[in-house]
């Protein structure tokens, strides 16, 4: 129901729009959104390519369900699953490899915001996957800044507050290749509704939004699309 009511209400003007439900969802993504205006992709892929992981989705599997996306190094998995800044970026070139385009998620804690650790944190996540790329290939990667403390809990970070980091990755990425660094989408996340998602992407650096609990309603969902034009 929820994949109808995208559909029904989204015709690929404007901004684009892409959904990333858990795994199991994937084949019924595929169904329901194939010739359809929006795009699809997994929330974590397995740094392997082939081989025997029981348990692990690779990246190629994804391609076989039409993915084209793949969210990497959420905070949930960086905090639950303890992922590394290593394996994010082993990730990275896994999805790469396989023709996925990765959104890989940065974001520092209320702690390390109130240490003044925000700027070091986000670089080092961002570096140690921008190490493991040519500089060519950032031409096929999309940046999520998420800050942990934003996701989920109805606080926002200010507009302000999200494009200075924004800015910072942006030239973090831009110091890697300048053209491709300058274009790469750097998608917020972190309680963006309906009512706050203009004036976020309304920033400079701001191109998007990773949207976790409005993304489950349509109408909202349709908003914040709508929002990205
Ligand atoms: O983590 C997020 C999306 O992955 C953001 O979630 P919320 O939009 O619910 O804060």
């Amino acid at each position: 129901s929820l994949l109808s009511g995208i559909v029904a209400g989204y015709d690929g003007s404007g901004a684009e729009a892409a959904v990333c439900p858990p795994a199991p969802y994937l084949a019924q993504c595929q169904q329901a959104l194939q010739g359809s205006a929006v795009s699809w992709g997994a929330q974590d892929v397995s740094r392997h390519l082939s081989g025997a992981f029981t348990g692990e989705i690779s990246a190629t599997m994804l391609k076989d369900f039409g993915c084209r996306w793949v969210i990497l190094g959420h905070c949930e998995r960086r905090g639950n699953h303890g992922e590394s800044n290593q394996l994010v970026a082993d990730k990275t070139v896994a999805a790469l490899n396989a023709g996925l385009t990765p959104i890989v998620c940065v974001g520092e804690s209320l702690a390390q915001r109130e240490a003044g650790q925000t700027d070091a944190h986000c670089s080092a996540q961002l570096g140690a996957v921008l190490d493991a790329l040519e500089p060519e290939q950032l031409e096929h990667i999309v940046v999520a800044y998420e800050p942990i403390w934003a996701i989920g809990t109805g606080v926002t970070a200010t507009p302000e507050m999200a494009q200075a980091v924004h800015a910072r990755l942006r030239m973090q990425l831009k110091e890697k290749h300048a053209q491709h660094g300058a274009q790469v989408r750097i998608l917020y996340g972190g309680s963006m509704k309906p009512d706050n998602a203009a004036e976020l992407m309304a920033q400079p650096d701001i191109d998007g939004g990773l949207i976790g609990g409005a993304s489950l309603k349509a109408p909202d969902f349709l908003a914040i699309i709508a929002a990205g034009a």
